[in-house]
């Protein structure tokens, strides 16, 4: 159901005549992790300082958590956490001091600060480092105990600026891991900024492409993947024994499934391009008609091909506008 936390509504940011964020409108709703993708300077950054209420819009309205971040930004501040892309500390205080320290500042009663500190440690797996200094932890660590630092104050919403920056591949891992398990187990709402897709696409539960301010699309991978490539999210290849040498009259049929879109047949391979992911009906169709299947490979379109299609369209656009000026 429906329950939104975080919603923008014709939000704009411009610098003179340029415009950082033109009229975006987002609904993200409790317990999501959304994903804000986009290149450098696609305008995410500017987004959540408004959404923070760092910087004025100059047109629309931010809400989260129920506040116009504009006029209230005290309130969105107190339940929401804000983790930069980077994140500093004093390398002379061990972790536990860092984070006690932080607790304080988000005004946590000296009678718990202690305690608290202790338990997002252990949450964030850095429990058996709480008395190391922070001039000795790796990036990854940094970036664990800078999670920490957010939610020592039991935020409603995380917003996470590139949070992977610098991180090794498993220490990515680990952290989009950890962030999908708070999210899922807490209830807790994400929004994670970054323009690494693989990242996004294993952790998010709904996408948007942001690009020039823009919001291109938004959606889940598969709604989003429905859009750019019509019906033809999933292609089945099928490698047959035998080549067919002439076109069997059976595959008409298969043409005619509500979820096929299309079926070619060159030599050993058969292709069927489908809407919807049904390669265990292909593969029992193709068995049931005597075929001897030597491989099945299926390609779903990754938000990868949805990005670089999502720029193809913008470039061929922008090309078209080019030549007609
Ligand atoms: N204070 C400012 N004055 C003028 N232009 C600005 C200002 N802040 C940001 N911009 C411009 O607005 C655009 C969006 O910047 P923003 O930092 O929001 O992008 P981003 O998507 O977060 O990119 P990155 O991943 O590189 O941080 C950029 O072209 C940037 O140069």
């Amino acid at each position: 159901m429906d329950n939104p936390i975080i919603e923008l509504r014709g939000l704009t940011k411009s610098y003179g005549s340029f415009k950082a964020v033109d009229d975006l409108n987002l609904t993200i709703n409790k317990g999501e992790i959304f994903g804000l993708l986009g290149p450098n300077g696609a305008g995410k950054t500017t987004t959540i300082l408004m959404m923070l209420g760092l910087t004025d819009p100059t047109a629309g309205i931010a809400t989260v958590c129920g506040h116009n971040a504009t006029t209230e930004p005290l309130a969105v501040k107190r339940k929401v956490g804000y983790m930069p892309d980077s994140v500093g500390f004093y390398d002379n205080m061990t972790a536990l001091e860092n984070l006690v320290y932080i607790g304080r500042l988000n005004g946590i009663p000296e009678s718990e600060v202690h305690m608290r500190a202790l338990e997002v440690l252990d949450v964030i797996g850095l429990g058996a480092a709480a008395d190391k200094k922070t001039s000795t932890f790796s990036r990854g660590m940094k970036q664990r105990l800078g999670l920490a630092d957010v939610l020592i104050k039991k935020p409603e919403v995380i917003i996470l600026d590139e949070p992977t920056l610098g991180i090794d591949p498993s220490g990515v891992r680990e952290f989009l891991t950890m962030i999908h398990l708070l999210s899922k187990r807490e209830g807790l709402t994400v929004l994670l900024s970054s323009h690494h897709l693989h990242q996004v696409q294993q952790v998010c539960d709904r996408v948007g492409i942001f690009v020039k301010g823009k919001m291109l699309a938004e959606g889940n991978i598969d709604t989003l993947s429905r859009n750019v490539f019509g019906g033809e999210a999933y292609i089945v290849n099928i490698t047959l024994k035998n080549e067919l040498t002439s076109q069997p009259e059976y595959l008409g049929e298969l043409e005619q499934w509500q979820d096929v879109q299309r079926v070619t047949l060159s030599g050993h391979v058969l292709e069927v391009s489908c809407d919807k992911d049904v390669t265990p009906d292909i593969v029992r169709f193709a068995v049931n008609k005597g075929l001897d299947i030597m491989g099945v490979r299926k390609k779903e379109h990754g938000l990868d091909d949805i990005y670089e299609k999502y720029f193809e369209n913008d470039s061929k656009v922008k090309n078209r506008n080019e030549k007609s000026v």
